[in-house]
């Protein structure tokens, strides 16, 4: 006998409410799953603010997302080629080191798929359209949201706008692949509430004044802009604790290694 994974009988259960996955109660739904007991079980229910009364087939939008959140998160599910598929963010202040450590994951691990961002910011020498950003004008970037093409998006450091493309996302986790997005934490925040299974990691600097040295070191923004960047940063910090995991990028190698390893961990 197949056993049915279950993510797959509440995909019965949203597809056909009638059908007799979507007339199970939530409640005999979770205390189906092996490892879950009836005391686990209601307070699986409390968190995700699903009343114990419901049917599988009467979630609500924000009940069946937060339910695959969950159900996701703890049973990933495996893809087409066997892998598990994850999307995790990496955010962190300012210079921290986000796009270094990204690149250097991106060069270790082709495998995994690094998201390339859209962005109203003009080029800084060096970057490519295409693959650094995608660089887009005000006009292109309201028709990207108009049209929905973004999973995410914000203007960061209270200046341009950033958003990361839905599509090639959605097709490399269709593919199996695991999505590496580097983002602000105000898109890591609409992330988590669109996909709550997503892995959320934080990289932390060795300490402010190293931040303060690389951003200065790194020499792309003038004093104003840097003060801006600054004055974000402080926010950022102050929201670490929101994420699953938190990375010291002392070193860009030991801090790539160990983003990877949380993302090939089983998930928690
Ligand atoms: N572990 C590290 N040790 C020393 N310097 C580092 C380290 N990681 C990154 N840097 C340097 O710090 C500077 C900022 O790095 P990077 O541009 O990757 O930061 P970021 O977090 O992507 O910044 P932003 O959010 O402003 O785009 C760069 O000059 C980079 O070379
Ligand atoms: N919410 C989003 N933030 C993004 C995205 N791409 C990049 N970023 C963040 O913007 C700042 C500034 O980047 P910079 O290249 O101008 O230094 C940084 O924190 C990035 O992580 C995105 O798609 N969405």
């Amino acid at each position: 006998m197949r056993v049915i994974s279950p993510q797959e009988l509440l995909r019965r259960a949203l597809a056909d409410p009638e059908s007799p996955a979507g007339a199970m109660r939530v409640t005999e739904f979770l205390t189906s799953i092996p490892a879950i007991g009836e005391g686990k079980r209601d307070r699986i229910l409390n968190e995700l603010g699903i009343s114990p009364v419901k049917k599988l087939g009467g979630l609500g939008a924000r009940q069946r997302r937060a339910m695959q959140g969950f159900l996701d998160e703890r049973w990933p599910e495996p893809g087409p080629r066997g892998e598990r598929s994850r999307l995790v963010v990496l955010a962190g202040p300012t210079a921290v080191g986000k796009g270094t450590v990204a690149a250097e994951i991106k060069a270790q691990h082709p495998e995994i798929h690094l998201s390339v961002s859209a962005t109203t910011r003009p080029p800084r020498p060096g970057e490519a359209d295409g693959e650094h950003y995608f660089f887009v004008d005000d006009a292109e970037f309201d028709r990207l949201v108009a049209d929905d093409e973004l999973l995410e998006h914000a203007t960061v450091h209270n200046r341009y706008r950033y958003g990361t493309p839905r599509r090639p996302i959605d097709e490399a986790l269709e593919a199996g692949e695991t999505v590496l997005l580097e983002i602000d934490l105000q898109g890591a925040r609409q992330v988590r509430a669109a996909e709550p299974s997503a892995t959320l990691v934080f990289l932390l600097p060795p300490s402010w004044d190293e931040l303060v040295h690389r951003l200065v070191g790194r020499g792309t923004e003038g004093a104003e802009e840097r003060a801006r960047r600054l004055r974000t940063a402080k926010v950022e910090l102050a929201s670490q604790n929101e994420f699953d995991y938190r990375v010291v990028n002392e070193d860009v190698a030991s801090a790539a290694r160990e983003v990877v390893e949380l993302v090939k961990a089983p998930a928690r």
